[in-house]
């Protein structure tokens, strides 16, 4: 239906006009407050020399203050003045009269003569109908109260570049049209924001309590990157007074990611956020010097079929190094090293003990222990000189009462007149030296003692704890055993880390453990103020990580966005949810929330990759459910050489293009295999990139390994697979299922015609 057909079109362009002309004035106006607030701040400044520079000061802060929230006004003007809203609901409160429309869009817009609300925010709480009630009776939660009453319209709107497009009431059509044609819509670049279509499911997780963990498993697809920054957007708007964007920190599995994310973030209002990865921040924390070890990669050997004996290896050293267990052993050996550098021996002076060792090991060891290790030697100080005060009075009087004793009888003695003088004024001299030795003891002693406590560098305390002596020591503690130890274990574990070591160099895995070392030994010294952490992609992060993250930044206020489902790099990180609870979270202060909607794929290709995933052993798998869109069926395509690979190749980019697929993802399995087919396609595509961790995200063709695509998502994918196989080793099954749900579109499997049959057996494809 024409958009002028609809009966109030006449009415919603008058209206969208009205609000346009709105916004223009209150450009005009901000713009023109802008430049006030500038020369006042001018004038400030130039008076800041001469006249009662306190005031200047002041006004220079408040103007510096109210043009930064100008400013910031202004840049949300501009950027949504063409598409001020997105929907309306009609509503009409129990006890009104009046029914209210409620246009709702990204911004807050209320008129300045009668403060009548002419868009209100999407994350305003009466904007919760919009997302998850019915036409009919319902209430809303606004921070003091529930809300009763009617909704009687649900409208969505189509604007673009100002003009009004179309107009869709809904729960009259049950198909929600607009997000049907948002995901129709292709992947030209990033991540888009979603506020116009966020589903029920959604907006729960966008809106549920901040200060308490909450676990998101979401099946690939179902928006848990996209609803991760959309819930950072709403706490900052209900807590604008409360946090400022630098208190978020998303932590992100790498760069590429990031400036895969980062369009959305200024759509969202959210781009001051921190982000950063967890091996970075873990790295900034560490400031021994250490360099991670280049080797080959991990997932390679794991996922080959003939490399058992250092996949075992990597295996037990990994997940080793990200238990739970070894945390607690940090614990347990920072307290043993605590006690171990302060001297043995007793705080005296004359041979007279002020503080016994017993009592110097507690304070040090139990009760400062809320302390850095650092810093405790000065607070032992603070104890050791006050005893040495109250002693200086009675010991320099006993001293002087020796000494009194001493002159008197020298004086009354019967030795000769000469000899009489010369004792005693050999005796007044060393009673001054007495004095002065005492003074200077009394003086000196604490420095003294608390020089001797050495405080050791993390990376010697890791290497210590890392000795076979040492790893025995945990062999016999029977507590937290999320990981089980053995001789052999112990081992391998041992001898791997020691020779890294040796070298000066460490391993990703070392980073958690020795950043939690350095924890303990210098507190929090990163520049972060981090109160609330959005993790993505978080069932890549062990134990231990997350662990020594919450532990670091002091805080609970996490939400954990993952599908275990995906957990290709489950060899050194989490299994299941479940590990977290008793360990990171308390399960009864946690929320955990499934999302089994998925919304990139379309059907064809999400049933082929759930026969994919079936193949696992994942525990309560949850498989995904995808959102009614059909497209082409997923094709398995051979090649008898690499020549008539290119050609296959070539010829679905080409058809891709055709389509106006604008981002072209071909996917293999490890770096090696896209590094060789990065350079076969030289001639034939020569404008291909191959995606890097710690590059920039760029749509177009791509070449991407899979444990790189993981996040991503693209209009066409190919799974090129050459030497290497996708067996139904948990791994691989798990490597083929990230890589085929990564596609919206279209997916395509190009492999070798004889390891094709055994594919399409093996998975039932
Ligand atoms: N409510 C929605 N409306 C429109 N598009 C949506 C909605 N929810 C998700 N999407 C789209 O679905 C796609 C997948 O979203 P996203 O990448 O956030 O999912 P994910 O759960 O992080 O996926 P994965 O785990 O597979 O990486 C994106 O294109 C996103 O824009």
């Amino acid at each position: 239906m024409s958009v002028k057909k609809h009966k109030d079109y006449k009415f919603e362009k008058e209206r969208l006009e009205y609000t346009k002309e709105y916004i223009k004035t209150t450009i005009d106006a901000t713009d023109y407050y802008k430049n006030t607030y500038k020369g006042n701040i001018k004038e400030a400044m130039e008076n800041l020399d001469h006249l009662d520079s306190s005031q200047s000061y002041i006004n220079v802060l408040v103007n510096t203050k109210f043009l930064e929230i100008a400013e910031r006004n202004f840049d949300h003007l501009i950027r949504y003045k063409d598409k001020p809203y997105f929907a309306r609901i009609d509503f009409k409160e129990d006890g009104k009269e009046t029914i209210d429309k409620v246009y709702i869009g990204k911004i807050s817009l209320s008129r300045a003569e009668d403060d009548i609300p002419l868009v209100v925010d999407w994350r305003s709480p009466i904007a919760n109908l919009y997302y998850e009630g019915r036409l009919g009776e319902n209430t809303y939660e606004t921070e003091t109260d529930t809300i009763k009453g009617e909704m009687y319209l649900k409208r969505q709107y189509s604007i673009e570049n100002g003009e009004l497009k179309d107009i869709m009431d809904i729960d009259v059509t049950t198909n929600d049209a607009f997000l049907q044609a948002s995901l129709e819509a292709g992947a030209d670049s990033r991540l888009k924001d979603i506020a116009t279509t966020i589903q029920a499911e959604q907006n729960r997780v966008i809106r549920a309590e901040m200060n308490k963990p909450l676990i998101v498993q979401g099946v690939a697809g179902s928006g848990k990157t996209t609803i991760a920054l959309h819930r950072i957007a709403y706490f900052m708007y209900r807590y604008e007074n409360v946090f400022i964007p630098e208190n978020f920190l998303i932590v992100a599995p790498n760069n590429l990611f990031m400036t895969y994310i980062s369009e959305v973030l200024p759509e969202l209002g959210v781009e001051r956020v921190k982000q950063a990865t967890l091996v970075d921040f873990f790295k900034s924390l560490i400031k021994d010097h250490v360099t991670i070890h280049k080797g080959e990669d991990k997932l390679s050997i794991i996922s080959s079929l003939d490399r058992e004996k250092e996949a075992k290896e990597i295996f037990t050293v990994s997940k080793f190094k990200g238990s739970f267990l070894l945390g607690k052993h940090i614990e347990s050996r920072m307290r043993s090293i605590a006690k171990s550098i302060l001297p043995n021996e007793d705080f005296k002076i004359y041979g007279k003990v002020l503080v016994p060792k017993e009592r110097i090991e507690e304070v040090f060891v139990e009760e400062l222990s809320y302390m850095p290790l650092e810093k405790r030697p000065k607070e032992l100080q603070k104890i050791l000189k006050n005893k040495l005060k109250s002693e200086k009075e009675r010991l320099l009087q006993a001293l002087e009462n020796k000494y009194e004793r001493r002159l008197l009888d020298i004086r009354t003695s019967t030795l000769e007149e000469k000899e009489r003088r010369e004792t005693y004024k050999s005796a007044m001299y060393e009673r001054d030296e007495k004095f002065k030795e005492a003074e200077n003891l009394l003086k000196t002693l604490d420095k003294k003692y608390i020089k001797s406590i050495e405080i050791p560098k993390a990376i010697d305390v890791y290497k210590s704890i890392m000795t076979l002596e040492n790893l025995k020591i945990i062999l016999h503690g029977k507590e937290y055993m999320d990981f089980s130890l053995d001789n052999e274990k112990i081992q391998i574990i041992a001898k791997h880390t020691l020779g890294l070591l040796s070298h000066g160099l460490i391993e990703r895995e070392d980073l958690a453990p020795l950043a939690y070392i350095r924890h303990f030994i210098s507190g929090s010294n990163h520049k972060y103020d981090i109160k609330s952490v959005v993790i993505d992609e978080a069932q890549d992060y062990s134990l231990l990580e997350l662990y020594v993250l919450k532990k670091i930044l002091n805080t609970e206020m996490f939400t954990l966005f993952g599908d275990i489902a995906q957990g290709i790099h489950s060899y050194r990180s989490l299994e299941n949810w479940d590990s977290l609870y008793g360990t990171v979270f308390d399960r009864e202060n946690s929320g955990y929330t499934i999302l089994k909607q998925s919304y990139r794929t379309t059907i064809e290709i999400m049933d082929f990759a759930n026969k994919i995933i079936k193949k696992s052993d994942i525990k309560d798998l949850v498989l995904a459910n995808p959102v009614i869109r059909h497209g082409d069926s997923p094709e398995i395509l051979g090649f008898n050489d690499k020549e008539e690979a290119v050609d296959i190749i070539k010829s679905r980019v080409n058809e891709g293009r055709d389509k106006g697929y604008k981002s072209i993802a071909l996917i293999t399995k490890s770096y090696k295999d896209a590094e060789i087919l990065y350079k076969l396609l030289s001639k034939e595509i020569p404008e291909r990139i191959l995606l890097k961790e710690n590059q920039n995200y760029s749509a177009g063709v791509m070449i991407v390994p899979s444990n790189i695509a993981k996040g991503l998502e693209f209009d066409s994918v190919i799974i090129v697979n050459f030497d290497e196989e996708y067996t139904l080793e948990p791994i691989n099954i798990k490597l083929l299922y990230v890589a085929a749900t990564r596609a919206m579109h279209s997916l395509t499997i190009v492999m070798e015609n004889t390891k094709l049959e055994k594919l399409k057996k093996d998975f039932e494809i």
